[in-house]
């Protein structure tokens, strides 16, 4: 990489909770992100491990009896007259948050059916979001329409500019929403869960879009999911998420060629292989993740890790560093620790991996 990577987003040690009848949800302990200009990355983990109550702070989208208890998420943008500005997203008021939102980040979400409007044409879906971010209007209006679509690999664009979104299919309504997303020329695009929705030859085309997209207009992507898989073709960068904390940080090809977190063990173990077999039989990390009501004490995967240590259960893991790109939280890499390699399998599919190419 020659060229000088740019950050977009610094976020330190958000933290979030949740009021509820039972008491207090720790649903994200002490997050750090960092994303740069024209990269993807991801945050997997499995479901309530926090992923989009994190990145929804770059929304401002809060529920009710969500309360911040720290956290900064500095974003560097260009303003209107071509200067750069950092602002610290948790600390805009609710007009700042919605100005900077509607020019500079956007947001994908899992349903497609759930962001359109059943009652409105594609063409007048598009174009409000167009028309308030660049007061076009008539010809120059429809015509960014037909833009947009087009990037998103829509044919026969009238259309599908006249049609109700029930009469698309599940991957057009996709494209359709993110076109929406793109009419703000955002700098970042935030996609939660994107393709879960759809059948996998339809998320394969969706992903590759994403893929697209991102290098054509050098937007940074943050990319949610609690599949591995699908991360290994479209992510710079990937965070694994366990129980509100990254667990393990790297670059695609240090977390799915050199994973060191037993967890992270878990995920690629009980990912479908490419060449995947019917009668193969996955993997499952045993157990549940931890109820964040109660304090989690030492690391919170211990009560499922069957390698946890005996410190696991009472200290809380820092981060080792592996490489300048690549950490994980795990007493596993403390110099003290007994020696312990990943499962034999898991050995073995990863050496496949490699011979298959199939990790970007
Ligand atoms: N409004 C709320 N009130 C109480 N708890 C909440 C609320 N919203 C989220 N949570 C809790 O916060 C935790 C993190 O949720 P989050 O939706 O971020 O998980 P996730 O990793 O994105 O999962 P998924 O893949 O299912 O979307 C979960 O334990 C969830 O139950």
């Amino acid at each position: 990489m020659s060229k000088k990577r740019r950050q977009i987003l610094r976020m330190r040690d958000l933290r979030v909770s949740f009021k509820t009848a039972n008491g207090i949800v720790q649903a994200v302990r002490g997050v750090d992100l960092d994303v740069f200009r024209g990269e993807t990355v991801a945050i997997v983990g499995e479901s309530g491990s926090g992923k989009s109550v994190t990145v929804k702070q770059v929304m401002g989208i809060r529920a009710h009896n969500e309360v911040v208890d720290s956290g900064t998420a500095e974003f560097t943008y260009t303003d209107d007259s071509g200067a750069e500005r950092t602002v610290d997203l948790m600390a805009l008021s609710d007009k700042e948050m919605v100005a900077l939102k509607g020019d500079h980040i956007a947001m994908v979400f899992q349903d497609p059916l759930t962001s359109l409007d059943p009652t409105m044409t594609i063409e007048r879906q598009l174009a409000e979001g167009i028309v308030h971010h660049t007061g076009l209007r008539g010809d120059a209006l429809h015509r960014r329409c037909v833009e947009l679509l087009d990037l998103v690999g829509i044919t026969d664009v009238e259309a599908r500019l006249a049609s109700y979104p029930h009469q698309l299919s599940g991957g057009m309504r996709q494209r359709v929403v993110i076109a929406i997303a793109l009419s703000c020329d955002p700098d970042l695009l935030i996609c939660d869960e994107p393709t879960t929705a759809l059948d996998v030859t339809i998320q394969a085309r969706i992903l590759e879009l994403i893929l697209e997209l991102q290098r054509k207009l050098d937007i940074a992507v943050i990319f949610i999911t609690h599949n591995l898989g699908v991360v290994a073709k479209v992510a710079d960068y990937v965070n694994v998420m366990y129980a509100g904390k990254l667990v393990e940080a790297g670059t695609t090809a240090d977390v799915f060629f050199d994973p060191r977190h037993p967890y992270t063990w878990g995920l690629l173990s009980s990912m479908p292989s490419v060449s995947a077999r019917r009668e193969e039989r996955l993997f499952t990390i045993k157990g549940n993740p931890p109820n964040l009501l109660n304090e989690v004490v030492g690391d919170a995967f211990a009560p499922r890790n069957p390698y946890a240590l005996d410190i696991d259960f009472v200290k809380e893991p820092p981060r080792f560093k592996i490489s300048e790109h690549h950490w994980a939280a795990t007493w596993l890499l403390d110099p003290r620790a007994p020696k312990v390699e990943m499962p034999p399998q898991l050995a073995e599919r990863i050496a496949q991996m490699r011979d298959e190419g199939s990790v970007a």
